[in-house]
């Protein structure tokens, strides 16, 4: 009796998982029959000094600050040290057209039937099916086994739009910020919600990069996670800059953005006192960083991901410089980025990322 062939994992040669880490890899062992077959790219922060174990039997690159210095030269200074901002390099250094991104404290959730999440597979399914930004879905997603449009739904609209990014969720400890976390320090999230969603265009959130995925072809170049961490007046931050600078880009170019499924279980609270130090300025710079991001507006003549990240970039400097001498840094920043990401990746600069 043949033994049954076992699935080819989705996308095996396809995706790579960027992983930033100051610590060991030890949580790959509970991720090992879902993670092995794909290739790893970790980014070891901090000091470069330090050997990071990874488990045997995995197929992986490591980058630690040296290797970031001397790959990209006086570039390597919009790539956030101390920070888990670092990770957006193994965006860059990669050659594969998804990108998988997970935290070192993140674990493998069960659902409520006791069953492990593969979380890595939903993102894919995520990824592999439309976005529907323009019209509401009420039974959230559509392409989903045993669900569809609902009535009322425009049937000019089923068709959908590319999906570019995937935010999955974490049970136990939730991403609350600082002063959250401080007023609620036994808080667990408990709540498993079944759902997929488009989150609509024109509407922003706060994207966390603690589990997500995203198609790097079609939005890589936007995914710059910023100057965070050693040196920079601001940390944890990194995702959110991410999210609000990606959104709005998917919007002027007809991607979709969906959040929900995956959970993970998200094992480590870290110190909120810290935290606080570090993302303080952001709590009040962004009520200004808001607004920017809801009335900005790219020109049609930017039919690319880069050239929305430059008049992006553009338009930072020029009405956040005042807020604060850091956004004319960080609007540098971003074009240091763009430049060393069209280095390392000729190929990308096409329409619309096809
Ligand atoms: O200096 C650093 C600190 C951490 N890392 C790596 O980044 C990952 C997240 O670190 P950690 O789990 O300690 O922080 P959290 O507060 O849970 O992280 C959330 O908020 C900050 C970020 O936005 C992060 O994405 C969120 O998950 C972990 O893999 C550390 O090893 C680092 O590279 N450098
Ligand atoms: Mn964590």
């Amino acid at each position: 009796m043949a033994s049954p062939v076992t699935p080819t994992p989705l996308l095996k040669d396809e995706l790579d998982i960027v992983i930033p880490t100051i610590r060991n890899l030890d949580f790959l062992e509970m991720w090992r029959p879902f993670f092995q077959p794909y290739h790893l790219i970790i980014v070891q922060d901090g000091d470069p000094s330090k050997v990071i174990k990874v488990p045997q039997g995995f197929d992986y690159e490591l980058y630690n600050r040296n290797d970031i210095n001397k790959i990209l030269g006086p570039k390597a200074s919009c790539i956030s040290f101390k920070d888990s901002a670092c990770r957006c390099f193994g965006y860059m250094v990669s050659k594969k057209k998804y990108i998988f991104t997970i935290d070192d404290d993140c674990f493998v959730a069960k659902d409520p039937s006791g069953e492990d999440i593969n979380a890595l597979e939903q993102h894919i399914k995520n990824l592999l099916s439309p976005s529907t930004p323009y019209f509401f879905n009420t039974l959230y997603d559509p392409y989903r086994e045993g669900a569809d449009f609902v009535r009322g739904y425009p049937f000019s609209l089923r068709e959908g739009v590319p999906t570019a990014v995937s935010h999955g969720l974490w049970l136990n400890i939730p991403d609350y910020d600082a002063p959250t976390q401080l007023v609620k320090p036994r808080e667990r999230n408990t709540r498993f919600v079944d759902a997929v969603m488009t989150i609509p265009r024109g509407t922003l959130f706060p994207m966390c990069g603690m589990n997500l995925a995203f198609d790097r072809e079609l939005i890589g170049p936007a995914m710059y996670f910023g100057l965070m961490g050693d040196g920079q007046p601001i940390g944890r931050y990194d995702d959110m800059w991410a999210g609000w600078c990606m959104k709005v880009i998917c919007d002027h170019l007809g991607l979709g953005v969906k959040t929900g499924l995956p959970y993970i279980w998200h094992s480590k609270a870290s110190n909120p006192f810290v935290n606080l130090k570090k993302e303080y300025k952001g709590i009040y710079w962004q009520e200004e960083l808001i607004p920017f991001f809801q009335t900005t507006s790219l020109p049609k003549e930017c039919t690319t991901v880069q050239s929305c990240y430059k008049e992006l970039s553009k338009q930072v400097k020029a009405k956040l410089g005042k807020v604060d001498d850091y956004f004319n840094k960080l609007a540098d920043a971003m074009l240091t980025w763009i430049e060393a990401w069209d280095e390392l990746n000729p190929s990308t600069q096409l329409q619309n990322g096809k």
